[in-house]
């Protein structure tokens, strides 16, 4: 479990994070989704030692990383890609890290294996495309078969079967009780990986939810589009009962507040036949980008501000 406790870090006149509190638990993947800058990469550091807060705390099973006695069989991390040095080879790489953690070189096999990186092993690492050094990341993160995870960005620069291929590793991982935590700047990413979600933006939290809740939410703040033969009179018996109508553009609306079903009834009691019917549910996108608009607007008009100012 990892426990971020009203943690704070200022850099100079930046709240890079705001006294955020959140946990992440064993058995899902858990994805931290913010726009860029909201301090993701700054809370992460927190968690794993590389950050001093300037007030609150991280801790990762109940204690400050720093004082984790194994670390790498604690914690796995991914950062960063790229820390390989270029002119080695993935596997002595790898092999270098596993000898200064006392660990074997089958273990060292087998994350080659779990990275599905057998072809490239013996590959120097500076002629590895992105996605080689995401998965090099990866196997690194496992070495030590650590029960909590933490990636920074994992799936950047995966190509669609690396991402289909981290989605069933991480989901994998997470079934076997071990406590997975991503970050990413998009919903569309996490969406089909992460079972929760923690939100935040300009250093404070969104949100810390299910992703299923975040869905139902959604899908109800969904609208119908409705084509009729009438439409006027249809739009005016629907604000009549109460729902919001939109016309996009001639003959059709755009109806919320409404379910596909009631519109239909409403519609064949007033004798109007229906051409098209059909519910767009909201997307997860969408409510991410709600959620964080407020955040991203501070920031576009704290630019402006200081432009103004100058
Ligand atoms: N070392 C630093 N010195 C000064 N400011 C910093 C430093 N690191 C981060 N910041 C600032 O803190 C804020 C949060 O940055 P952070 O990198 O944590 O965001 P992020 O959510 O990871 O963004 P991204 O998705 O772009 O990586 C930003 O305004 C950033 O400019």
């Amino acid at each position: 479990m990892i426990e971020v406790t009203h943690l704070s870090k200022r850099y100079g006149a930046t709240a890079a994070v705001d006294d955020l509190t959140f946990a992440v638990r064993p058995g899902a993947v858990t994805g931290f989704l913010g726009p860029n800058g909201a301090g993701k990469s700054t809370t992460i550091r927190a968690i794993v030692g590389l950050d001093r807060p300037t007030s609150g705390t991280a801790t990762v099973n109940g204690r400050r990383y720093a004082d984790l006695k194994a670390p790498l069989q604690e914690v796995g991390t991914m950062l960063d890609g790229r820390n390989a040095h270029p002119g080695r080879t993935a596997f002595g790489h790898l092999m270098g890290l596993a000898r200064t953690h006392g660990m074997r070189r089958a273990r060292v096999e087998q994350v080659i294996g779990l990275a599905g990186l057998e072809s490239v092993a013996r590959r120097r690492v500076g002629g590895f495309s992105l996605g080689m050094g995401q998965r090099l990341g990866i196997a690194a993160a496992l070495l030590g078969d650590p029960p909590t995870l933490i990636l920074d960005e994992p799936v950047n620069g995966l190509d669609p079967d690396g991402v289909r291929w981290i989605r069933h590793l991480l989901r994998a991982l997470a079934e076997e009780g071990r406590t997975v935590f991503l970050s990413s700047h998009l919903m569309s990413e996490l969406a089909e990986t992460a079972g929760r979600v923690v939100v935040i933006g300009r250093g404070k939290l969104l949100a810390d939810e299910d992703v299923a809740t975040l869905v139902a939410e959604t899908a109800r703040a969904g609208s119908v589009r409705v084509r009729a033969t009438d439409p006027g009179r249809l739009a005016q018996a629907l604000r009549t009962a109460g729902a919001a109508v939109a016309v996009p553009e001639p003959g059709t609306l755009e109806v919320a507040g409404s379910t596909a079903g009631e519109i239909g009834a409403l519609a064949s009691r007033l004798g109007v036949t229906l051409l098209e019917l059909s519910t767009t549910s909201g997307t997860l996108e969408d409510a991410y980008l709600n959620l964080t608009a407020d955040a991203v607007q501070y920031r576009a008009s704290t630019t402006t501000d200081q432009a103004d100012a100058r």
